[in-house]
């Protein structure tokens, strides 16, 4: 809409936000409610430190998030608006996302329902395609990257991993003929990376770990390496659940179970909200 071209366009200042209470750290920098003084939409005012992104070398990771977060819209996908900066930090313009963390919730709870596990999983699965669908790849599901909208609908926040991957037929100027087969995928790995990090993901809303966790790294490695997927007795999951887990933590990516696929599993059909809401 005319609205989003016009927010893509304009030059942001701090002048143009009210800022309220923080919401808290992200990694470079705090996180402010704040209000557009013109429209009074509440956004979230993401303040990164230019020093810390320097001496951190991820310029060029923030660079393609924003480019990549900008460009994406999807109710399960929190919105990038823009940004803008001054002589000390980068200030990002997000969506404000009312419900928070959802870590803390899983913390808060220990572990969820099969309820709202499969509606976290099932809206995740939604984004995922769609995002899968543009090439892009978002490489860091983990609770500590969703946050919850004001009814409850899970967001994919923090894009700082994702990448772009394009066919190089298009970017190739000429022949594609003569490169070998690694450089024609353009990317060591591909979208189904996302499959399995859902399927951890799913694990750990039903158990409240992940599963391959372990005192040492080294020891976490082997067992991810090694698919040693356990299902511990308590607490009881269903059959179905641990079906849909084990056809998505395979180590052969192609082998995993298709996104659209896993929107048809029974386990997902029978428990997911159609809404994406999970209402308690
Ligand atoms: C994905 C990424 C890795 N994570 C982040 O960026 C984190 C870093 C800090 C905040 C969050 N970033 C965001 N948070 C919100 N909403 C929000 C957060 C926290 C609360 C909350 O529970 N309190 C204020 C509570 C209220 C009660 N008191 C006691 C504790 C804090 C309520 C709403 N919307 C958008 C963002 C975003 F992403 F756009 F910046």
């Amino acid at each position: 809409s005319e609205g989003s071209t016009a927010v893509e366009k304009k030059r942001w200042t701090l002048n143009d936000f009210d800022i309220g209470k923080p919401l808290g750290r992200g990694k470079f920098g705090h996180v402010y409610l704040a209000r557009e003084k013109r429209s009074n939409h509440i956004v979230a005012l993401k303040v990164l430190f230019k020093s810390q992104l320097k001496q951190s070398q991820v310029e060029h990771q923030l660079r393609r998030e924003v480019e990549i977060q900008s460009h994406l819209r999807h109710s399960n996908i929190l919105r990038l608006y823009g940004y803008f900066y001054d002589q000390k930090r980068v200030y990002l313009i997000l969506e404000y996302a009312a419900k928070g963390e959802l870590y803390k919730e899983l913390q808060k709870c220990k572990y969820f329902s099969e309820r709202r596990a499969a509606t976290y999983v099932a809206s995740l699965a939604r984004a995922l395609i769609y995002c899968h669908g543009k090439h892009v790849i978002h490489r860091d599901i983990k609770p500590e990257n969703l946050l919850v909208g004001a009814q409850g609908e899970l967001k994919i926040a923090d894009f700082g991993w994702s990448v772009h991957t394009f066919n190089r037929r298009r970017t190739m100027c000429g022949t594609l003929d003569y490169l070998p087969p690694e450089m024609v995928e353009s990317v060591e790995h591909d979208a189904n990376v996302d499959i399995w990090s859902l399927g951890v993901l799913c694990y750990e809303f039903l158990y409240g770990v992940p599963p391959f966790e372990a005192k040492e790294h080294s020891d976490t490695y082997r067992r991810i390496v090694q698919v040693d997927l356990k299902f511990p007795p308590k607490p009881v999951v269903s059959a179905s659940a641990k079906d849909l887990i084990s056809q998505m933590l395979v180590k052969d990516s192609s082998q995993r179970l298709p996104l659209h696929k896993l929107l048809e599993h029974p386990w997902i059909v029978q428990n997911a909200e159609p809404s994406g809401i999970y209402r308690g």
